[in-house]
């Protein structure tokens, strides 16, 4: 069945194997002896498919597989290694179950002793014991061929005449081909013997015919379960690395979920409380030859379709605020009132009635709490409050009935009152006439079913001589565009952290991948192929990535939680509350996953190049 045709194997300028020529029986011990150096190992090697770099051609049931050495070394050969070739950050039950990773096979029962031993530590045990081990393992992937480097050079006479026995068993149904350099077991238990001498062979002695038995492979079957158990091993033996490395990614995944949340969720509640400060209903207007604006004017607007109420700002007089102080004004005892003239018809009452008489207001629920501190807003109403207004260097009060409190919160402290109510007053403390009122600035509200943009045509085309501007747009507008930029900077800080602690991930697992190369072709000699060693570093990384994950995603809950309490605290609102989105958890967390993928590239291609019998020796 295996057959190899004028092998020959170079090291530099020294012949290794010069012109191998052999064809070996399907079951029975063929043993290959000679002094050291020769080229032996050499020659199980290129025998095992693990060195592939020779000359000649390696036949397998006729056929070359030269060029399908993994296939052919997967399926058809296991290997018992000279120096036993054991991964230490395996456990002594997964080192003798290997095998059982990358194929379906029967489960082996543990004999020499083993079973004793599949508690212990690795590093604990004897070289025999580990020999021993190393002979369990083979065991475990009933192979067509058994390649054996010395297996009996660390064990008491006792062992190594109990491991030939049981190789001998073994040889009843596959090819046993075994390096010794112990003549007397050789000759006790060997089939057939070549004898080597400088890479050539010198002799072939055959004791016994052996019997020809067809053989199949065994039915072979990957299990996602098994790479990724050998990936979890293979990050527990790192841990402190493991865990330094999540921590990095860890900080970064938070930060930009977080940079993203905020900066998204922020840029809405801006807008809100830009619109709360400059409704969204409002129309400016004011005259193209800078005229004087009149209350016919108003009044005249007023009566447009979708209109709910028009007001003007008296050019020299301001308002300073409210406070129950009837005296004289004091600063520190007034609360600071916006300019708000908002109408108040649709809004929802919490306490009391909507204004009847100029002197009668509504207040703000908020403005309300501010003004009342610790005592019931409801004991507000009734109360007489004095509005301050400044004219001409002269402050003077107005008083005003508090009758009843909205729903709202404000982000000014807002008073509602009716059309206009506060210039009849003004005229009558200040003493002035209508006909002198001057303003320039007026402002107009639209009904809440009708459309701005289309109200402020009409508008435009019944009063031509004066520009209408839609409130608050270009502010909205302005502050789009500083949350905009400020979004870009912080994606790009965000990205450029994501980027290293990613680029870490793939420097991390290719510095793991070389300290672990020999492991890795280890796995290769017993059933792996590249794609499988390739599959447990990607789920390492992947398994350190998705472990991340969960816990940056408990943790973004928890810190948006913790940002909310202290929003509300701070602005004592719930204007600002930041939202949990899960779109941009699920954006993060796939471009992430994507990211460790490109990563994994260097020691991806590593693997693919890596020299199996070159790395064994390391
Ligand atoms: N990677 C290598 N680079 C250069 N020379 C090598 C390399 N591996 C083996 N050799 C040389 O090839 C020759 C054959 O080595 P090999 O290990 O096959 O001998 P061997 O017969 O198995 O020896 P032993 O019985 O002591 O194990 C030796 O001279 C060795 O120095």
């Amino acid at each position: 069945m295996l057959e190899v045709q004028h092998i020959s194997k170079r090291y530099h300028y020294q012949k290794v194997l010069d012109d191998i020529c052999m064809c070996f029986p399907t079951s029975g011990i063929v043993a290959i002896v000679g002094p050291s150096g020769c080229g032996k190992t050499t020659l199980l090697h290129i025998l095992g498919g693990i060195d592939t770099d020779f000359q000649g051609d390696i036949l397998w049931k006729n056929k070359s597989v030269k060029h399908h050495l993994t296939r052919y070394r997967r399926h058809h050969v296991s290997f018992i290694f000279q120096q036993f070739h054991l991964i230490m950050w395996l456990s002594v039950k997964q080192n003798i179950s290997l095998p059982r990773f990358f194929h379906k096979q029967e489960k082996a029962s543990l004999s020499l002793a083993l079973e004793t031993l599949k508690n212990q530590s690795l590093h604990s045990l004897s070289l025999g014991q580990r020999q021993r081990l190393a002979y369990l393992r083979s065991h475990y992937h009933r192979s067509d061929i058994l390649l054996c480097d010395e297996p009996t050079g660390s064990l008491d006479p006792q062992y190594a005449q109990a491991v030939m026995e049981l190789l001998k068993e073994e040889s009843q149904h596959r090819l046993v081909v075994l390096v010794s350099h112990d003549e007397k077991l050789v000759s006790q238990y060997s089939d057939e013997v070549y004898k080597m001498q400088d890479g050539q062979i010198i002799e072939h002695i055959c004791f016994h015919e052996t019997e020809k038995i067809e053989r199949f492979p065994t039915v072979q079957k990957k299990y996602f379960l098994c790479h990724m158990r050998l990936a979890f091993a293979s990050l527990c033996s790192h841990k402190a690395r493991s865990f330094q490395l999540m921590i990095g990614l860890l900080l970064s995944l938070l930060s930009i979920v977080l940079a993203l949340t905020l900066t998204r969720h922020l840029e809405g509640q801006f807008h809100q409380y830009i619109y709360s400060l400059v409704p969204a209903s409002g129309i400016s207007f004011q005259s193209r030859y800078q005229q004087s604006l009149s209350l016919d004017l108003l009044n005249q607007i007023k009566n447009q379709p979708g209109i709910m109420k028009s007001e003007m700002f008296l050019d020299d007089y301001e308002c300073l605020g409210i406070g129950f102080q009837s005296e004289r004004y004091e600063q520190s005892q007034t609360l600071f009132i916006g300019d708000d003239t908002s109408p108040y018809t649709y809004l929802s009452l919490k306490y009391g009635n909507y204004p009847q008489a100029h002197h009668e207001i509504l207040l703000s629920l908020s403005t309300a709490r501010h003004l009342c501190g610790q005592q019931d807003v409801a004991s507000l109403i009734g109360q007489n409050v004095y509005a301050w207004y400044q004219h001409d260097w002269e402050v003077k009060g107005i008083c005003y009935k508090i009758v009843g409190i909205t729903n709202q919160t404000t982000a000014l402290d807002t008073l509602y009152q009716m059309d206009h109510a506060y210039i009849y007053l003004l005229k009558d403390i200040y003493q002035y006439e209508l006909e002198q009122v001057s303003s320039h600035l007026g402002i107009v509200y639209v009904h809440p079913d009708y459309h701005r943009d289309h109200v402020m045509k009409q508008l435009k085309k019944q009063f031509p001589d004066y520009e209408f501007l839609a409130i608050g747009e270009s502010t909205t507008q302005n502050v789009s565009q500083v949350l905009n930029q400020a979004n870009i900077i912080l994606l790009f800080f965000s990205l450029l952290a994501i980027l290293s602690s990613l680029f870490l991930i793939g420097e991390v697992m290719f510095l793991n991948v070389i300290q672990k190369k020999k492991d890795l072709a280890i796995m290769k000699c017993f059933g792996a192929s590249s794609l499988d060693i390739i599959k447990i570093v990607l789920y390492e990384s992947f398994q350190i990535l998705i472990l991340t994950q969960s816990i940056c995603m408990i943790l973004y809950y928890q810190l948006i939680h913790m940002m909310n309490i202290f929003l509300q605290n701070m602005f004592e609102s719930e204007l600002f509350s930041i939202q949990v989105d899960i779109n941009i958890i699920a954006f993060v967390f796939i471009v992430s996953d994507l990211l460790v993928l490109i990563s994994q590239l260097p020691p991806l291609l590593y693997i693919l190049k890596m020299n199996t019998v070159q790395a064994l020796k390391e």
